[in-house]
């Protein structure tokens, strides 16, 4: 049976052979896509030329080291792929992302790609989304307004994020809030209502956006499920 890490190392591996020559993707954040940045890393040194929008600061930083060439979104006009991780996955492939805070970039880059390729092992497979915290990002000031919007229209308590005794700050110099919806029944609805709430930078919810999800098996298989 292969650990989590190892499945992780292996849905990259298979990702990794998926870019081509000359291609503009975009990276994603999260310990999966630190093995893709390792494999890409081989690829580049084996003679692969390709560029990569990165998602976060972490994740620039990580392909730089590993001489994969960068670019900024306003600098290009097409993403052929961005491939990233993903904290849910629901069977239509809607998403929960943000665990490491970067969701803000990872949306936008993902909504310029032409395709979303979601990496995960099988323990991020869900029927209903919502027990992993929805993040939110949010502006510093007046987080606490939007806390209380969250509380007393959905009566959740969204808690803020924190590193080391003090708020998590995004790539972005914005809070993350956490909220713990357990059920999400219309990420779609969710999404919307989210983002109109002053404050609100985005939330993780990714609906309709992944196309294709490569899934990872504790016994070593593979599974490709399209939305
Ligand atoms: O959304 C993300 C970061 O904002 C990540 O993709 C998500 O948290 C999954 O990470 P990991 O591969 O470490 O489980």
């Amino acid at each position: 049976m292969l650990t989590q890490e190892e499945i992780k190392q292996l849905v990259a591996k298979q990702a990794a052979q998926l870019v081509q020559n000359n291609m503009t993707i975009g990276i994603g954040s999260g310990s999966t896509i630190f093995w893709l940045i390792m494999e890409l890393g081989k690829r580049v040194k084996g003679g692969l030329f390709f560029r990569a929008i990165p998602t976060s600061r972490k994740t620039a930083a990580l392909a730089a080291q590993c001489n994969i060439p960068l670019a900024e979104l306003n600098a290009v006009t097409n993403i052929d792929i961005t491939i990233d991780g993903a904290d849910e996955i629901d069977p239509q492939l809607q998403l929960i992302k943000g665990g490491g805070g970067a969701l803000l970039q990872e949306k936008m880059v993902a909504a310029a790609s032409r395709e979303l390729l979601i990496l995960a092992d099988a323990s991020k497979l869900v029927k209903q989304l919502g027990k992993f915290p929805l993040p939110l990002d949010v502006i510093p000031f007046g987080w606490k307004q939007v806390q209380r919007h969250i509380r007393e229209t959905y009566h959740v308590e969204a808690i803020l994020r924190m590193e080391d005794d003090q708020p998590f700050i995004t790539d972005h110099g914005h809070y993350i809030l956490d909220c713990p919806f357990q059920h999400i029944e219309h990420p779609d609805i969710l999404t919307y209502d989210l983002n109109a709430i002053p404050g609100v930078a985005d939330n993780g919810l990714f609906v309709n956006m992944a196309d294709i999800a490569l899934i990872g098996y504790p016994d070593g298989k593979m599974e490709t499920r399209h939305r």
